[in-house]
């Protein structure tokens, strides 16, 4: 059993830190958000994640996790001391450190005897030895040792407690092979592979990880606007190419591009990395422009099929950046919804979890709704951009009765296009045939004959 403290309770913090409660060790979760501290008292959880509400219960419950806002106090009490704070993109596309370093100097300040100092945030090569120096020039005894231990975080929102739970490995980058092998056997429960290295590259594991991650997306999503020129089927290529085991099938999904909380911002801090180190990232910035630009086709498909978007009422379904999550940072939505707006169509829309969040930030361009029903009412198309099961399992045919013409613009590839067809949709999806029924024909794609 270890006594460990981990510093910031968001998506990261508050997952590994119960997970590491429910395999047996004391856990104090700590933030300066007081009012994040005071629901996780009461057992609410800020965030959605399923499975969390209950694991927390559980963890508090069983006496083995315990939540803070006196930060210092919670470093005190601990042997190991886990960094888990944000690192938004800075102005320039760059990590923005300050919260780390902010944390770094509490440890410092509060180092009372020795700690291992594990970060988990997503940090720039050269974070854990800037982490070590702060920590040195704010100790109050110089006497006191410690060591700095890097082990990234690889889980996806939506499923994170299975991932942690069931990690395909941990990722231990230190300087010290006492502090490594602790922290190894902190994980010994989770049966897990363990990645032994340096800090410096386990910090860029991270970032390489994440950014060939989005390469394939961006790839998929090329090949997709290929097969759409040509008449060919992404889901079969992406389907065909993931056979050969070198390729792998995972993360072949042509879509809308990546959005959330991390690919994006994780391309632009190793393309701004890779430029201060001396080389110019290409293929990776070329991975970003490729991101930004696949927002645009579900905008453009649905004025071709429109003929306009000037006056049509859009009924949109699904805003958080994928499914399971509430999370709204860098949700294609947040560009989608505008530019549709700029364009001249107004926009109903609908989100079974992140309503409140996208409200936050875009409120101004749409009006949303409870339900899928009462937000393609009377609309002039539908247009998914979050792959929900609700949206899924929707009941096409009345879907079609709601609508003022059976036009649909799949951002997510939901449905497979002999269901559209049969169904009598005019619909169109990402790197696939354009099915159209009627006297709408707009999409240059083929036709699939009924
Ligand atoms: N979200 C993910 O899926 C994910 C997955 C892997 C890695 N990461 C990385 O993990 C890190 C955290 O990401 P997140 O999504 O959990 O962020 P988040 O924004 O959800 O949570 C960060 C928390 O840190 C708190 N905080 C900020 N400064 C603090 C301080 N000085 N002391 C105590 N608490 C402080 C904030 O109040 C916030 O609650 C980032 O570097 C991210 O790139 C995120
Ligand atoms: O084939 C695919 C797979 C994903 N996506 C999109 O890519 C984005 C990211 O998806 P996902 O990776 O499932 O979500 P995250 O929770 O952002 O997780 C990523 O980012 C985390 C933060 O660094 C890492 O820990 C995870 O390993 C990494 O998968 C979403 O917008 C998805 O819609 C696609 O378009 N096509």
């Amino acid at each position: 059993m270890e006594k460990i403290t981990v510093v910031g309770s968001g998506y990261v913090g508050l997952v590994s830190g119960t997970c590491f409660a429910d395999i047996g060790n004391r856990v104090i979760c700590c933030d300066v958000d007081p009012f994040k501290i005071a629901m996780l008292r009461k057992g609410e959880i800020p965030i959605y994640e399923p499975g969390l509400k209950e694991l927390v219960e559980k963890n508090i419950e069983a006496e083995r996790l315990f939540f803070t806002s006196e930060i210092g106090d919670a470093i005190e009490a601990s042997d190991i001391i886990y960094i888990a704070v944000g690192t938004p993109m800075g102005e320039s596309g760059e990590a923005d450190m300050r919260y780390v370093h902010e944390v770094a100097r509490t440890i410092g300040q509060h180092l009372n005897r020795y700690k291992i100092i594990v970060n988990k945030s997503t940090v720039p090569v050269g974070t854990g030895r800037a982490v070590e120096q702060i920590i040195k020039e704010n100790r109050k005894n110089r006497f006191v040792k410690f060591d700095v231990v890097s082990n990234p975080e690889f889980l996806r929102e939506g499923s994170a407690i299975e991932d942690c739970m069931n990690m395909e490995r941990a990722v231990i980058g230190a300087t010290s092979d006492e502090a490594a092998k602790r922290i190894a056997e902190l994980h010994a429960p989770f049966r897990t592979r363990i990645f032994q290295t340096n800090l410096e590259s386990a910090e860029m594991i991270k970032y390489a990880a994440n950014a060939f991650l989005a390469t394939k997306i961006s790839f998929i999503n090329g090949i997709a606007n290929v097969c759409e020129r040509v008449g060919a089927d992404v889901t079969a290529v992406s389907a065909g190419m993931g056979l050969d085991s070198r390729i792998g099938g995972k993360f072949l999904q042509a879509g809308i591009g990546y959005g959330g909380s991390c690919f994006p911002k994780d391309t632009f801090a190793l393309s701004y990395i890779a430029e201060e180190a001396g080389f110019d990232f290409n293929l990776l910035k070329s991975v970003i422009t490729a991101n930004d630009e696949q927002r645009f086709v579900v905008v453009n498909k649905l004025r071709e099929a429109l003929g306009s978007l000037q006056g049509k009422r859009i009924g949109v379904l699904g805003l958080s950046f994928k499914p399971n999550t509430d999370d709204m940072r860098y949700a294609p939505s947040l560009t989608i919804i505008p530019e549709l707006v700029n364009q001249g169509a107004s926009v109903r829309a609908f989100d079974p979890i992140a309503r409140q969040a996208a409200r936050n930030q875009i409120a101004e361009y749409y009006e949303d709704f409870g339900s899928i029903e009462e937000t393609l009412e009377d609309c002039d198309a539908c247009l998914i951009l979050t792959e929900w099961s609700e949206i899924v399992e929707m009941d096409l045919t009345r879907v079609k009765e709601l609508l003022k013409a059976p036009v649909m613009v799949d951002g997510r590839n939901c449905f497979t296009t002999q269901k559209m067809a049969d169904e009598g949709f005019n619909y169109y999806s990402v790197g696939r045939p354009a099915v159209t029924v009627g006297s709408i024909h707009a999409v240059e794609s083929q036709t699939l004959s009924l």
